[in-house]
């Protein structure tokens, strides 16, 4: 009976007993069988039948392979979790533009993942059993068949990037449009942009971003490559001089694109000026080798099965490569004919607005990301039962276990929280770009210093929150098919790119100190820093709360959390004036600075969803449960950092018990809206690739589908049998002695 898939071992464990939900599937008409053999291990061989089941949700009928002979059976679909959408209060389709942002944005996201998921060369299901080679081939092939749709279809620059994200492969193409394109608009010379930008947005050349070098990658500064430029030919030669100063990890260089922007040390009659971005052509156009004194290749295998392996990461190396002199980009200074190194009259502060988009479009990620994990962590749990049967019932779906909704409703509401910080990140670039036109460069630090820090919260608590999402689906979890090992891989190392979120979190602790240190000065902060000019109240206020339904005022928590931020802030500069260097001081209170510039970045976050919920929502229930999420982060955040409440007085030990106790009622409010609340992602079975995540919470049949594609399945007995398993089971091994 072990080895025998009957009817009650696939009934979904949330409907009741005895309840046939999968008839089909027992009973099938084979050959008068009552049960079909699947263990693995019997699979294939103990009646010397194939097997091999194909459902789909889109699909209303079910292929079976029983032996060589394939039988097809009209099934009915079932959705699992329709009674879990059922009990949710408030208007999903309203919630779902407002995730979206706009019904526009609804529309076009919705059309573009239909698309992509009912394309058959975007299927992603056998990515993690590829090789490299085979991987990275395939991911070649969706790169050329998305470039052909877009084409085809003539679809917007909006569609196009849509359709690329729902591709959900990392290829040279994300850096094509994400870092080469934007690199030679922020820092070309008008003429520079007409020339390069025509081949780019062509892509009858293709480019990457070749900053990081082997020895270099946080000390921008301390990159080796040269530049020197050589006034008889008119020519820069780029050079690495060492084996560090090769270029390490550019993503698109190892074996696709044509072009790079390189960032090397501009030499001119034996002066450095430091390090300036030049258009370095790579491979032929002709025959794709690469041009003479270039070597170039991949840097090897990264961590996880697909993931970022879809990338040719790449590592090059210059061997005095001539290009012309008008390839270095020259809006912000230049060489001239004479070899004269000039600075623009343009501010050198532009170069920040490319710095904030890209920052913002990170941030924008780090939602859709730890949205698709919670995702699939909330439907699995609605699915998954473990324990609390009584009199023969069905045991307790593993959602309504209090310390699962204390791992996992923080994230549900995080995801949100990200959503609406990365909105308003959109409207902040747009602010920043309009001043700068109009030379205004007045909230520019402070710009820059929020969209570095809120790079770095998000992405460290997305990375950290997908694999709470893998502990949260147990064992399974574990497993390739629930796609929360791949979202892993592919998503751990924005914790490093663009900026290391550690180093950037120092950045951000380096201007609050300035800012306080200006307080007295008259000198009056902007932005999401403008609270600090509070400081004198903040420094001493306490909280009124004093029961738990107070914390479910939004001031209430937000003056605890100002308070909170100003007061490290405060505390960190007391101390390094303290200190006899302020570098040293500075260095010495490092791991206390970046807590303090955690703390400012929560409350930007907080005060921003709490802004989102304050304004006008459309759609019945939707500003309730956005309320309740909002609370729900804030809460929780003040729970887990409750040291730093307590430390600095701005809460008393009894009020951050009132907020725990608020918080589980908050969990008990949202547990009814949870599949709801996940279904509002508007999230394809295709874009989750989650066995575990399926929109239909039909799980069992398909974790077992998954596992028959494994390679290792392709036949009964391994390859290894006759060479490594015979000889241990017959002892045939022979003994030599020493
Ligand atoms: C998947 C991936 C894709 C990438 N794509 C590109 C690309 O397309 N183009 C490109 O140019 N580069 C790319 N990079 C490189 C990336 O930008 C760098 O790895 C990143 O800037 C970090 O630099 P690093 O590797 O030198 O780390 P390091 O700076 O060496 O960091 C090592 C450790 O030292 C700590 N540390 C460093 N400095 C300080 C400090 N001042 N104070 C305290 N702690 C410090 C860090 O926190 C970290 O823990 C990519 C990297 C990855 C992983």
């Amino acid at each position: 009976m072990s080895n025998c898939l009957n009817q009650t071992h696939l009934s979904q464990p949330n409907q009741s007993r005895g309840k046939p939900v999968i008839s089909y599937f027992f009973g099938l008409p084979i050959k008068g069988k009552s049960c079909i053999y699947i263990h693995p291990q019997q699979l294939f061989y103990r009646r010397k039948v194939f097997f091999f089941i194909d459902i789909s949700r889109e699909k209303k009928r079910t292929d079976f392979y029983f032996g060589r002979k394939k039988k097809k059976m009209e099934v009915q679909a079932v959705d699992y979790l329709a009674e879990e959408r059922g009990r949710a209060r408030f208007d999903v389709e309203a919630m779902k533009v407002a995730w979206a942002g706009s019904k526009h944005s609804l529309e076009v996201s919705d059309r573009m993942s239909r698309l992509v998921a009912s394309d058959p060369v975007f299927q992603k299901d056998t990515r993690t059993m590829l090789g490299r080679k085979e991987l990275f081939n395939n991911t070649l092939r969706k790169a050329a068949h998305a470039w052909k749709r877009i084409n085809e279809l003539r679809l917007t620059e909006e569609e196009a990037q849509m359709l690329r994200h729902f591709v959900d492969e990392p290829s040279y193409v994300d850096l094509h449009w994400g870092m080469f394109v934007p690199a030679i608009k922020g820092q070309g010379t008008d003429e520079q942009q007409k020339k390069w930008l025509t081949l780019a947005y062509k892509m009858q050349i293709i480019g990457c971003y070749a900053q990081t070098e082997l020895g270099h990658g946080s000390n921008v500064q301390g990159l080796e490559t040269t530049a020197t430029f050589d006034p008889k030919s008119d020519e820069f030669v780029i050079h690495s001089p060492t084996l560090t100063s090769s270029k390490w990890w550019p993503g698109g260089l190892g074996k696709v694109s044509t072009h790079a922007v390189v960032y090397a040390r501009l030499i001119t009659d034996g002066q450095d000026h430091g390090v300036h971005g030049f258009i370095v052509q790579l491979r032929s156009l002709d025959d794709h080798s690469p041009l003479p004194g270039i070597t170039v290749g991949d840097i090897g295998t990264k961590f996880g099965n697909g993931a970022y392996n879809t990338m040719d990461n790449g590592v090059l190396q210059f061997d005095h490569v001539r290009i012309p002199r008008d390839q270095m980009l020259m809006r912000l200074s230049k060489v001239t004919r004479e070899g004269k190194y000039l600075q623009s009259d343009v501010p050198r502060q532009l170069v920040y607005g490319t710095m904030v988009y890209v920052r913002q479009a990170i941030v924008a990620d780090a939602s859709k990301a730890l949205s698709r994990a919670v995702c699939i962590a909330v439907r699995y749990s609605a699915v998954r039962r473990q324990f609390g049967s009584q009199d023969g019932g069905p045991e307790s779906q593993v959602i309504d276990y209090k310390t699962q909704q204390n791992r996992l409703f923080p994230l549900l509401a995080s995801a949100y929280a990200f959503r609406f910080v990365g909105e308003w990140l959109k409207w902040l670039y747009a602010d920043v770009m309009q001043r700068l036109q109009a030379s205004d460069f007045s909230t520019l630090p402070e710009a820059h210093a929020c969209t570095a820090g809120l790079k770095s919260l998000t992405t460290s608590i997305t990375a950290d929150g997908i694999e709470e999402c893998r502990k949260l689906c147990g064992g399974h979890g574990y497993l390739c098919s629930s796609g929360l090992p791949e979202l892993f891989a592919v998503y751990v190392p924005s914790c490093t790119y663009e900026g290391d979120n550690i180093v950037l979190l120092l950045q951000v602790a380096r201007f609050l100190v300035k800012t306080v240190s200006q307080l007295g000065s008259g000198k009056k902060p902007v932005g999401t820093t403008a609270y600090m000019g509070r400081v004198e109240h903040l420094m001493q206020c306490r909280s009124d709360v004093r029961k738990a339904e107070d914390w479910l005022n939004p001031s209430a928590i937000l003056e605890a959390f100002e308070a909170r931020a100003v007061r490290l802030a405060v505390s960190c500069a007391q101390n390094i004036s303290k200190a006899s260097n302020p570098e040293e001081g500075f260095a010495e209170l490092s791991a206390d600075l970046v807590e303090a510039a955690v703390a400012h970045c929560q409350l930007i976050i907080v005060s921003k969803f709490i802004e989102k919920v304050q304004g006008d929502i459309d759609g019945q229930g939707v500003k309730e449960q956005l309320q309740i999420l909002c609370n729900i982060y804030a809460l929780s955040l003040l729970h887990k950092h409750l040291g730093d409440f307590l430390s600095t007085s701005c809460i008393t030990p009894k009020q951050g018990a009132l907020a725990n106790d608020q918080l589980r009622a908050l969990y008990s409010q949202l547990r009814p809206n949870a599949i709801a609340l996940v279904d509002a992602f508007n999230y394809t079975d295709h874009y989750l690739g989650s066995v575990l995540g399926r929109y239909d919470g039909n799980v069992y049949p398909h974790l077992y589908e998954a596992a028959l594609k494994d390679p290792l399945n392709d036949s009964v007995v391994p390859e290894g049998y006759e060479a490594h398993i015979k000889p241990v089971l017959k002892q045939r091994f022979r003994v030599s002695r020493l």
